[in-house]
């Protein structure tokens, strides 16, 4: 079970839904400043996604929790994040898969879900945590991921 306190994000919405999810995957960073984590090595991420809005679908929901879990852990779990040609690019800084880029793509996945939705709320924040000691936290700007 995930018990974390996270960052509060400050939003206009009426509703706020928070998705907890832990992703075990591999991943590299293909730059030498990252030293030892140029090789590769796996993480247990413990990942955190913020949706919010004013309007609920005809299930009374904002968004659904398992297609969540579905788009973003059915997607990376058990998975080398380099892998994933259509989200990393070893040749790209701004698409390696470091923690910063990991929790941008996660946004992006989820607006794009959201944005097949009638009611069509927006991710407000994804929290990522890497390490024990490590986490970052995405907010999109809005309109924009
Ligand atoms: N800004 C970033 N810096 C680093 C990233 C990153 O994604 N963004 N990633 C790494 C490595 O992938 C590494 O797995 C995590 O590094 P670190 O926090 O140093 O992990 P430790 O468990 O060794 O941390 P300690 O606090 O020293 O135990 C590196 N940098
Ligand atoms: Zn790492």
């Amino acid at each position: 079970m995930i018990h974390q306190i996270y960052p509060q994000v400050s939003h206009d919405f009426q509703y706020e839904l928070n998705k907890d999810m832990q992703i075990a995957a591999a991943h590299f960073i293909p730059h030498e400043a990252a030293g030892k984590c140029a090789q590769m090595h796996g993480h247990t991420y413990f990942v955190n996604i913020t949706v919010a809005g004013n309007e609920l679908d005809d299930s009374g929901f904002l968004v659904n929790f398992q297609q969540l879990k579905k788009i973003v852990h059915g997607k990376f779990d058990h998975t080398l994040m380099n892998d994933h040609k259509d989200m990393f690019n070893n040749e790209n800084a701004n698409d390696f898969p470091t923690t910063e880029v990991v929790a941008r793509k996660i946004a992006e996945i989820v607006q794009a879900h959201l944005d097949t939705l009638p009611n069509r709320p927006t991710c407000v924040q994804v929290f990522v945590r890497e390490s024990p000691t490590s986490y970052v936290v995405y907010r999109p700007k809005a309109g924009k991921q």
